[in-house]
C-alpha cells in the first residue's frame, strides 16, 4: 500500500469521533477514513502509511449505507459543519451510545451505571449561536459566508439552507451576504492579511427570541463611509422575523488569528447582549462569552447535573469553570452556597449580574484561572461540578480539586477523550464513578456531552496494622519505601515552553508551539486547546519540515510524553 493509491472498501465500523474503520484483508491493513457511516462502499485515496495502520480520505460514497436517508440540509457533504444529517436521528444516538460507553468501559475500572445518551429535545434548528465566515465561494470568488468547506480551512460555502438554525439566522445571513456584495469591499484574506470582512456572529435565544447580530471586520477600510454600517444596520431591521432583534454590533479585529477576537465593539443599534432563560431563570448573555449553544439541550444537560449532585441542601458548592453561572444559579436555590470559578473577566461580570437579576444572594463568582483561583477562595467545598473546556482540566488543576476530599463530584465533559484522561487520574486519588449519562446537544455532528458522578471511596472497615521500619527480620527497609514513593510520583505536565526550550539547546533552532501541536495530532496525543478559543480552530495548521518533525519526536521521547 502506497500513499496516493485509490482502494474501494465498506466502512465496517465508525470511531469516537468521525473515525471510520475500513478492513482491507488482503493488504492486511485497517485503514481510517473521516466522516464516513458505517456500511457505506466508498472509494478513497491513501493520505499516509505507518505500521499496519493507514490514514485515507474518503474521495466517494460509492453505495449509501442501508440505515442512511435523504440529507434534510442541501449543503451536507460540502459544508464542514456537520457529519450525521443522513443519518437518522435514533441511530446517530445508537452510534453516539455506542462510542462513548466502550470509551467509558475502557476508562473506568469498577462497575457503574450507564445511563444512555439523552436525546436533544429539537433535531434540527436547535443552535442558538452561528459564527458564520467570510471567503471566496469559487477560487476567485464571488464573496461567500458561511461555513469553511468540509476538510478544508480556506474555502467558504454558502449555506442559505442551514438546517442547524432557524429561518431567523439564514435571513440575516442572506441579507449580509448580498449588502456585502453589494458594498464590493473584500473578505480578509488569512494567508494575506488584507481585506476587510471576517466573521458574522448571529445569537438568537430559544426562549426569549432576542437576537443579536454582531459584524467582525478588519480596520481595513471605513465601516460607514466605505462598507455602509447604517444602511446595513436598517436593512436587518426591515427583516420579517420571528425572533426580535436587540442588539446590532460591529467588532474590529486586525489579528492575525483566524478566530473572533473583540478588539472593540461598537453598538449600532440596541445593546451588547441578550437573554435566554433556562429552567425558569434568566440569563444574560454578551457576544464572547461562553453559553452552551442548544438551550433546551442545556436544560437536559443541567438536570443531569441536578439529578447526579444529589443532596445539596445546606452545602458548599464549587462550579468550576462556571461561564455566566448557569450550573452555579440553578443549584443556589437548593444549595448553602455556590462559588464559580471563571477565566473569562466578561463572563464572569455577567454572571454576577445573572444572580442578581435572579435574585440569588448565595452565589459568588470569581474571575481568574481554576489553577489558583481555587487557593485563595479561603473556604472548603462539601460538593464541586466541574465543567471544563475540550482539553479538560488541568492535572495539577485536579490534583488540587481532589485534594478536597469531597464526598461527590460531578463531571460534565464536552470531549471525552479527555475525560477518559482525567478519569484516570481521578480514580487514581480515589474517586469512584457511579453513573455516566450522555447528552446530544448537537444533532446531525459527532459531539456529544458527557456527565459523570463520581463519588469518594470510603474505607468500608479498617484494621490496624503495626510496621517497624529499619534492617533485620520483621522490618520493611526504609529505602524501599522511597523507591515505591518515587514510582508513584505523578509526572509533571510537559509544557511547550520546555519542549521548545530543549530543542533549541539540542539542536540550535527554534521551533513553533503549531509545529509541536501537528506533531503531537499527527502521534495522536491529547491536545490542549487555548482556554478560551471561540469554538473550533479556523486556522491553517502549520506542517514542520522533517527535521524540525523529528527534533519535535525526540523532545517527545526525551520527557516521556511517548
Ligand atoms: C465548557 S465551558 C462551561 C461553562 C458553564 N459551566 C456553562 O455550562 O455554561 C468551560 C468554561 O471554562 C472556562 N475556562 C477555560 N479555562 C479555564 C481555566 N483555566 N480556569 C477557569 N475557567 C476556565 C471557559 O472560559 C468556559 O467558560
Amino acid at each position: 500500500m502506497k500513499k496516493g493509491q485509490v482502494y474501494e472498501g465498506v466502512i465496517d465500523r465508525v470511531e469516537f469521533p468521525n473515525h471510520g474503520k475500513i478492513l482491507l484483508p488482503e493488504e492486511e491493513r485497517v485503514v481510517t477514513v473521516k466522516n464516513g457511516i458505517a456500511g457505506q462502499r466508498v472509494k478513497f485515496s491513501v493520505n499516509k502509511v505507518r505500521k499496519g495502520k493507514a490514514l485515507g480520505r474518503i474521495l466517494e460514497v460509492i453505495c449509501p449505507s442501508d440505515m442512511e436517508i435523504e440529507s434534510p440540509c442541501p449543503h451536507f457533504g460540502q459544508c464542514g459543519g456537520c457529519t450525521y444529517q443522513t443519518l437518522p436521528y435514533d441511530e446517530q444516538l445508537k452510534l453516539k451510545e455506542a462510542q462513548l460507553k466502550e470509551m467509558m468501559d475502557g476508562a473506568v475500572t469498577g462497575d457503574y451505571v450507564w445511563e444512555g445518551v439523552r436525546p436533544s429535545p429539537l433535531k434540527q434548528e436547535y443552535r442558538n449561536k452561528m459564527e458564520f465566515s467570510f471567503g471566496d465561494e469559487y477560487k476567485d470568488g464571488p464573496l461567500a459566508l458561511g461555513m469553511h468547506k468540509r476538510g478544508s480551512f480556506h474555502d467558504i460555502v454558502n449555506v442559505p439552507k442551514c438546517q442547524i438554525v432557524d429561518e431567523d439566522f439564514r435571513r440575516v445571513l442572506a441579507c449580509t451576504l448580498e449588502y456585502a456584495r453589494e458594498s464590493g469591499l473584500p473578505y480578509y484574506h488569512r494567508m494575506r492579511h488584507v481585506g476587510f470582512f471576517r466573521h458574522l456572529l448571529v445569537r438568537k435565544a430559544a426562549k426569549t427570541g432576542e437576537i443579536l447580530i454582531d459584524l467582525v471586520t478588519t480596520g481595513q477600510f471605513d465601516f460607514d463611509k466605505d462598507f455602509g454600517g447604517k444602511e446595513w444596520t436598517s436593512r436587518l431591521l426591515s427583516l420579517s422575523l420571528g425572533g426580535r432583534i436587540v442588539g446590532i454590533l460591529h467588532t474590529r479585529n486586525d489579528s492575525v488569528a483566524d478566530v473572533v477576537q473583540d478588539e472593540g465593539t461598537e453598538v449600532l443599534y440596541g445593546q451588547d447582549y441578550f437573554y435566554e432563560e433556562l429552567l425558569g431563570l434568566t440569563f444574560k448573555i454578551t457576544p464572547f462569552s461562553f453559553f452552551q449553544t442548544n438551550s433546551l439541550g442545556a436544560e437536559v444537560l443541567y438536570e443531569t447535573v441536578r439529578e447526579y449532585i444529589g443532596e445539596t441542601k445546606d452545602k458548599v458548592i464549587f462550579d468550576l469553570y462556571s461561564g455566566t453561572g448557569t450550573i452555579a444559579q440553578i443549584l443556589a436555590p437548593v444549595a448553602g452556597k455556590v462559588t464559580g470559578v471563571e477565566i473569562v473577566k466578561e463572563a464572569v461580570r455577567a454572571a454576577k449580574e445573572n444572580a442578581e437579576g435572579n435574585r440569588l444572594s448565595n452565589c459568588s463568582f470569581w474571575a481568574g484561572d481554576v489553577l489558583k483561583v481555587i487557593d485563595e477562595l479561603g473556604e472548603t467545598p462539601d460538593l464541586i461540578v466541574l465543567d471544563p473546556p475540550r482539553d479538560g482540566v488541568n492535572p495539577k488543576a485536579l490534583r488540587k480539586i481532589t485534594d478536597f476530599g469531597v464526598e461527590r463530584m460531578v463531571y460534565i465533559a464536552c470531549k471525552p477523550t479527555s475525560l477518559v484522561r482525567d478519569l484516570e487520574m481521578l480514580e487514581g486519588r480515589g474517586y469512584r464513578v457511579e453513573r455516566i449519562r450522555g447528552v446530544d446537544l448537537f444533532p446531525g455532528t459527532y459531539h456529544v456531552e458527557t456527565v459523570v458522578m463520581l463519588s469518594h471511596k470510603k474505607p468500608d472497615s479498617v484494621i490496624n496494622v503495626k510496621v517497624e521500619f529499619g534492617e533485620g527480620e520483621g522490618k520493611v527497609p526504609l529505602d524501599n519505601i522511597a523507591k515505591r514513593a518515587a514510582a508513584y510520583k505523578p509526572k509533571e505536565r510537559v509544557t511547550y515552553k520546555m519542549i521548545k526550550e530543549y530543542i533549541e539547546a539540542k539542536y540550535g533552532f527554534k521551533v513553533h508551539t503549531a509545529y509541536i501541536a501537528e506533531v503531537k495530532r499527527e502521534l495522536g496525543l491529547p491536545m490542549y486547546d487555548a482556554p478560551n478559543a471561540v469554538e473550533e480552530l479556523k486556522q491553517p495548521r502549520k506542517h514542520p519540515t522533517a527535521e524540525k518533525a523529528e527534533a519535535i519526536k525526540e523532545a517527545l521521547k526525551h520527557f516521556e510524553v511517548i
